[in-house]
């Protein structure tokens, strides 16, 4: 069994913030410089069509995230889900530790500490655990999945199959916004080969949050991601024009964010912008992030409609596996992956 259950977060009392968890001065949250002004626009899914492709569209060249309410995915469903992801996470270590892993070339259900790298070396240590695993054509991995809570298997398949649907149709509504055929960006992620990951967070409750993150600055690396937040803590942030923007949870809302794909699939019309998580002193928070990604075969590039005189192509071509190469080299640094695909103009 790998050593890497250093941070035991099974432990419902506050823990000490160790060394290992402080980051450089250079890195930390600077929390009183995040903005409370501004945050990502809120998009109501039942308004009329052509308004919901149109402020979708806004929302993605402007911000690369926004909030959707109205979205059809039941609120009972939503809190079983989170719940179901706490018990787990506050299992006790022993039996988690099953899950745990570094290896992030063959596991395909990991448990991890996500760190970054201080001077190129030295790991400091998030404030958070992270599970991850395909959450898609379940029956194949079903067997690979958590026992205990003994719910885990159906909540995890029920959750993921409404978030599929949801997902559908913000890809078709995204497409749109970019004048595109509605089916054009998930064809272009693969059509019915694409793949959804479930990423489950936790954030035990920290001491001093002014000197640690929960996750680090980052961009989602698949094609489009679908948020689900608690209610009552604010802790994630995106980066918009050089400050960092809070994005208060809403009852009942996602977040959607763009990913690096749909930034490159549009030619760099639509961002796939950095955000993180912050921790907070009071309370545990879990969130569950799905990504839609294209399948490591499928070659992804600019949409051609998308290219022109005026709007020359951004980016070459690359297989998927490509890309994800590239992000596994860049593990522990704050990722710069899309930017090694780009041309040089
Ligand atoms: O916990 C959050 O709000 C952020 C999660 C996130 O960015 C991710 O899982 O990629
Ligand atoms: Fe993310």
């Amino acid at each position: 069994m790998e050593s890497t259950t250093s941070f035991q977060l099974a432990s419902k009392t506050t823990l000490s913030l160790g060394p290992k968890f402080v980051l450089p001065e250079d890195k930390r949250p600077n929390l009183l410089q995040v903005s409370i002004l501004d945050s990502v626009p809120i998009i109501d899914m039942n308004q009329e069509p052509s308004s919901l492709v149109r402020n979708i569209s806004r929302a993605c060249e402007d911000y690369g995230f926004f909030q959707i309410i109205n979205h059809g995915v039941p609120y009972e469903l939503q809190d079983r889900m989170l719940s179901t992801l706490a018990e787990f996470f506050e299992l006790p270590p022993e039996e988690k530790a099953q899950f745990f892993t570094t290896d992030i070339n063959t596991k395909q259900v990991r448990l991890y500490n996500d760190y970054l790298k201080v001077d190129g070396q030295e790991k400091v240590g998030m404030w958070s655990e992270s599970f991850l695993h395909p959450c898609h054509r379940l029956d194949d991995i079903m067997n690979l999945l958590p026992e205990n809570p003994p719910q885990y298997r159906e909540v995890i398949a029920e959750y993921s199959k409404a978030i599929h649907v949801l997902m559908k149709r913000l890809l078709s509504l995204i497409s749109m916004g970019l004048g595109l055929e509605k089916d054009s960006l998930e064809k272009s992620l693969g059509a019915e080969k694409h793949i959804l990951n479930a990423h489950a967070n936790y954030y035990p409750p920290c001491p001093d949050p002014e000197l640690t993150l929960g996750l680090p600055a980052h961009t989602d690396i698949g094609g489009l991601t679908v948020l689900l937040q608690p209610e009552g803590l604010t802790s994630l942030q995106v980066l918009k024009d050089g400050e960092w923007l809070a994005i208060h949870p809403i009852p009942n809302a996602f977040v959607i964010n763009l990913a690096d794909q749909t930034q490159v699939l549009s030619n760099g019309r639509y961002k796939s912008v950095l955000h993180r998580a912050v921790t907070n002193r009071s309370q545990r928070r879990v969130s569950l992030a799905i990504f839609c990604s294209p399948d490591p075969h499928t070659i992804i590039s600019p949409i051609e409609d998308l290219i022109d005189e005026e709007h020359p192509r951004i980016y070459h071509s690359y297989r998927f596996a490509e890309f994800l190469q590239e992000f596994k080299r860049q593990e522990g640094t704050t990722r710069m992956v899309k930017e090694c695909f780009q041309l040089t103009l």
